[in-house]
């Protein structure tokens, strides 16, 4: 017994680490990391950071299936075939609570769940997010068109008075028939646009389109080791580039008195980390939404550099322009490079001779599979 039906009866098998004892998870995903990042040295390993193993995802992506009169959320296979996963132990228990109303809801808009073979029917995913001090989750909804926003509208007030913790109800449309989870247009619907998720008693404002790290209490120590580190190297001046809504570059301020810059290419998180910012009334920090590497050329040429410099990107990494720049900018020092894939970090890491690995920490912030976050102390 794992702690997973679903698992147990072989309808889900997402978590591919659940038969393996957490404590023997912690330990083999320490090891993989070490494998795979040779150029920290043993005594360079904090300890990892673990999760809690249940009740710890701050977001559910939920495939839609069944029919609008019998809704699913789960997976979905390639013939078709739904498999409810309302119950998936790794979502708080408020966050589980939602799932009833959201499918009564479902069917009372009649919101056909969209057929991958048949490219029939409106309702793609349905994404979830929680925030646990506010109690409150934002619902988004992926469909095919705006074919069924007039009626989502007309039932809103349905949806919020079943689930009161509904804070953020909004539409995504994917029109192309692709795995793309989400397309660019997003409709709130709610007159509040933004959940407000709190790490270490800071608000970070997200909107629905926004990245949020998916584990609140390994996000915030992942938050509160940047912070040890920016401490211990006490810079001059600070960029935090793929910024998101903020979550260094806010952190960075409560320990660093000194410029500190964030760029992100939404400008959407953007604005959340300026509203951020303001409520928190840290003048010292500016966000920019430009992309990491177009800032980084320009500033190049134009102001002043910074001595140390954060990246968190996605999992293609930060690439070889990017660490170029870097290797090239003899004013940086000091860099913390977190990343959600070892593999690429790796690759950049090979890229960046001029710098040496101080310290470096695996986060466990998927736990039950093999993904891994890692956060790396360089200096040059
Ligand atoms: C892994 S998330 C990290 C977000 C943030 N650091 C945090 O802790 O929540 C990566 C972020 O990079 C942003 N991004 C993707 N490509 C980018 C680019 N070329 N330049 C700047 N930001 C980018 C994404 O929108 C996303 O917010």
């Amino acid at each position: 017994m794992n702690g997973c039906e679903y698992f147990n009866q072989g309808l889900c098998r997402s978590c591919t680490n659940l038969p393996v004892p957490y404590a023997q998870q912690l330990i083999e995903k320490q090891q993989a990391c070490a494998a795979q990042l040779p150029m920290v040295g043993s005594q360079q390993w904090l300890p990892i950071m673990p999760s809690a193993p249940f009740g710890f995802r701050n977001k559910a992506k939920m495939v839609v299936g069944g029919t609008w009169q019998n809704p699913q959320l789960g997976i979905v296979d390639y013939a078709g075939v739904a498999q409810d996963l309302s119950a998936c132990p790794l979502y708080p228990q408020a966050m589980a609570q939602a799932f009833t109303p959201i499918k009564d809801w479902i069917t009372a808009c009649c919101l056909a769940p969209y057929q991958i073979v048949a490219r029939s029917g409106e309702l793609k995913y349905v994404l979830l997010t929680y925030s646990e001090r506010e109690q409150g989750l934002m619902v988004r909804f992926v469909v095919r068109s705006k074919e069924a926003i007039a009626r989502m509208r007309q039932g809103l007030a349905q949806l919020l008075s079943a689930c009161p913790a509904i804070q953020v109800v909004s539409v995504n449309i994917q029109p192309v028939p692709m795995a793309i989870v989400e397309g660019p247009e997003e409709i709130i619907l709610t007159a509040q646009q933004s959940l407000t998720m709190w790490l270490n008693d800071l608000p970070l404002h997200l909107k629905p389109q926004s990245f949020f790290q998916t584990n609140d209490a390994v996000a915030a120590e992942l938050y509160r080791q940047a912070q040890a580190w920016l401490m211990q190297t006490q810079p001059e001046k600070l960029w935090d580039l793929f910024c998101g809504v903020g979550g260094f570059a806010l952190h960075a301020a409560q320990c660093v008195s000194k410029p500190i810059i964030g760029i992100e290419i939404s400008s959407q998180a953007i604005a959340s980390a300026q509203q951020s910012a303001a409520e928190l009334g840290l003048e010292s920090v500016t966000f920019r939404a430009l992309s990491a590497d177009e800032f980084a050329c320009a500033e190049k040429a134009a102001v002043e550099m910074p001595d140390t410099v954060i990246v968190n990107p996605p999992r293609r990494g930060i690439g070889a322009e990017l660490c170029a720049f870097l290797e090239n900018s003899p004013s940086v020092q000091t860099l913390i490079y977190s990343s959600c894939n070892p593999q690429t970090l790796a690759k950049d890491l090979a890229m960046l001779t001029s710098f040496r690995v101080q310290q470096a920490r695996v986060f466990d912030m998927f736990a039950h599979t093999h993904h891994a976050e890692v956060m790396v102390l360089l200096s040059r």
